[in-house]
């Protein structure tokens, strides 16, 4: 992969970028490049053959001027610091875009959490718990799942919270499985908003949504239910989507030019969002190597796997029918390819505008964790559909009035949110 493949380094030379037109005074600058507060700590677990296996855990806490400290935990093989650091940034980019009063976290493990047992993950999960209870809370850090982490685990560090506080405390994390204190449309929430994202583009270009079509990275849960919104509320289509091949550790894109059906999908992809290839090819499913989603001519690319998948040696196979990208993903776009991006004139939906429906449904379950109040699915869907509008709205008109590329006007509606926070509170 060519140019800056370190998260961090691209979280910051984003903010750099954007810092230089804002001429950010240094002091505040200094305080945003770096997160507040790190944890790095290890999680010893009892396994099933009755040795013990030591993980490494993480939480960054980036910025919590405007709220308690929010964001997912990633269970990954290849995770570092610079990765989660990177995660925790963005995430205060992300609270602030969609105006919820919440600061940035993200925690991670360099776990292939595939390779256990039920009973080996719940273990670490609480062990997670276990070294970070007193740092986080309903008004300190609250997390939520990630790649790699699924609503059970978040009902289990949830009870290992609450047993530690000896308080039932439903608000120390989200994503929780619904009936265990999680909010109804959450599981969908990251894929429709960025559908609501990418509606609101083509209103924005003039394109009609019904004759348009679309490529996506990745069929995990991002990619699930945005693949479903495209088809099921744009009324458009999409000719592939593509994942990660555990078995075969390479990847895969999976195409179907008259269009994918998400749903049948869906139902032969296990829960780390691999596609079985027999089940797709008996279903006429072309299966291409993983790089061919990027190529195809379509309207729309949607990348909603991984970070640095669009970058300099990939942004040149980019159509020239494309005229969006929604990065479903969080850092899929490197600077060098955001370059190449910009010179062509193609419309971005940032990463941490794109996909905020995540944490802002989070956020909700929150809300309706502290009333002991449940919402049905469609008042959730339908207050996401409102703040995600509403955020577009409020980068799309930032960008014209400065005249600036859509992911430095997302960064210059946020960095100016949270610098009136840091200033009321009277940090600077
Ligand atoms: N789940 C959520 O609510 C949110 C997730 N995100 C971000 O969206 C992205 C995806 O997250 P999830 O869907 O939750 O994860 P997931 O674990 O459910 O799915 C990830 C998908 O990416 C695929 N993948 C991994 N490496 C790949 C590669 N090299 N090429 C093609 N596919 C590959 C996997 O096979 C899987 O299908 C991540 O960047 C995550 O941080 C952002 C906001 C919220
Ligand atoms: O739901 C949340 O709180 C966090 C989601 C997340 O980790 C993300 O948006 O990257």
């Amino acid at each position: 992969m060519a140019g800056t493949t370190n998260a961090f380094e691209m979280a910051q030379r984003q903010f750099d970028h954007v810092a230089d037109l804002l001429k950010l005074d240094p002091q505040v600058r200094e305080i945003l490049r770096w997160p507040l507060r790190e944890f790095h700590f290890r999680i010893p677990v009892r396994m099933d053959d009755g040795t013990i296996k030591v993980f490494q855990g993480f939480r960054v806490q980036h910025n919590d001027a405007r709220g308690p400290n929010k964001g997912g935990i990633r269970f990954h093989p290849s995770e570092t610091i610079d990765t989660v650091r990177a995660l925790a940034t963005w995430m205060t980019w992300k609270c602030a875009v969609v105006d919820i009063p919440l600061g940035g976290g993200k925690g991670g493990v360099v776990v292939d959490p595939a390779t256990m047992s039920t009973g080996e993950k719940e273990r670490l999960v609480r062990g997670w718990v276990q070294q970070m209870w007193k740092n986080i809370g309903p008004r300190k850090d609250v997390p939520a799942p990630d790649v790699g982490t699924t609503p059970q685990m978040m009902g289990w560090m949830m009870d290992e919270f609450s047993k530690l506080q000896g308080d039932y405390t439903p608000g120390v994390i989200t994503g929780k499985p619904v009936g265990g204190g999680g909010s109804l449309g959450r599981t969908e929430a990251t894929g429709f908003g960025v559908i609501y994202t990418v509606r609101e583009a083509m209103k924005h270009l003039g394109m009609d949504s019904s004759k348009c079509t679309a490529a996506l990275q990745g069929f995990g849960n991002v990619s699930q239910y945005a693949a479903i919104g495209f088809v099921e509320m744009l009324k458009g289509k999409v000719v592939c989507v593509s994942c990660w091949d555990r078995e075969d550790k390479v990847s895969y894109t999976f195409t179907k030019m008259d269009g994918v059906d998400p749903r049948f999908l869906m139902s032969i992809t296990d829960q780390y969002g691999t596609i079985d290839k027999a089940k797709a090819k008996a279903a006429g499913y072309v299966i291409e190597d993983g790089e061919a989603w990027i190529s195809k001519e379509v309207d729309v690319l949607i990348p909603a796997a991984l970070e640095g998948q669009v970058n300099a040696d990939t942004v040149k196979k980019i159509s020239s029918k494309v005229r969006i990208i929604a990065e479903g993903a969080n850092g899929p776009t490197t600077p060098e390819a955001d370059e190449v991006i910009k010179e062509r004139g193609i419309f971005m939906v940032p990463d941490f505008l794109c996909n905020a429906g995540g944490v802002t449904v989070s956020y909700f379950e929150g809300v309706q964790n502290d009333m002991n109040f449940y919402w049905s699915k469609e008042e959730v869907l339908s207050k996401l559909d409102e703040k995600m509008t509403v955020a577009f709205q409020g980068v799309l008109d930032m960008a014209l009035k400065e005249k600036v590329y859509m992911r430095d006007a997302a960064y210059m509606v946020s960095i100016a949110r949270v610098v009136k926070a840091m200033q009321l509170r009277g940090w600077i």
